[in-house]
């Protein structure tokens, strides 16, 4: 049994440059809309988030797993955040109904792990 999308929203994937103290995009320079997913392996009972620019190449600009006890900040409610071992995410969603939902699965997910 492999993983499945079990949720799909449309985000800007961002990161935070320490050094600049700034957001920068993920992947390519261009700051553009992906389409970013949340993952389940029910076999292995693990979550991962996946991003692809929505442009031709579907550049991967995320690929981070959903790690237990992880907090997931909704610091606006278009734009949430959160820290993996080596960098901070955040998510610029498209829409507010986006965010909720893509929260909504992370949630679950974080108390599923
Ligand atoms: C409107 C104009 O927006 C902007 O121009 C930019 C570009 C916008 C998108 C393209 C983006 C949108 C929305 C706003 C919303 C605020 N915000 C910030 O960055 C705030 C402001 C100060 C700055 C300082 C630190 C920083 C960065 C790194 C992580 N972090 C923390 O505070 C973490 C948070 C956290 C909390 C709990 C758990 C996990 C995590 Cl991760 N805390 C800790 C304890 O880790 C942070 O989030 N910060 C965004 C922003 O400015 N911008």
């Amino acid at each position: 049994m492999g993983e499945s999308s079990i949720c799909q929203v449309r985000a800007t994937v961002m990161l935070y440059d320490d050094n600049s103290k700034r957001w920068v995009p993920a992947g390519s320079e261009s700051t553009s809309i992906s389409r970013v997913q949340i993952y389940h392996n029910p076999s292995a009972n693990t979550f991962r988030v996946v991003g692809r620019k929505l442009q031709a190449d579907q550049q991967v600009v995320i690929n981070c797993p959903i790690i237990k006890g992880m907090k997931y900040n909704q610091a606006t409610p278009n734009f949430h955040q959160w820290r993996d071992h080596k960098q901070v995410w955040g998510l610029n969603f498209g829409s507010k109904e986006d965010a909720t939902l893509f929260a909504n699965t992370m949630t679950h997910a974080l108390d599923t792990v």
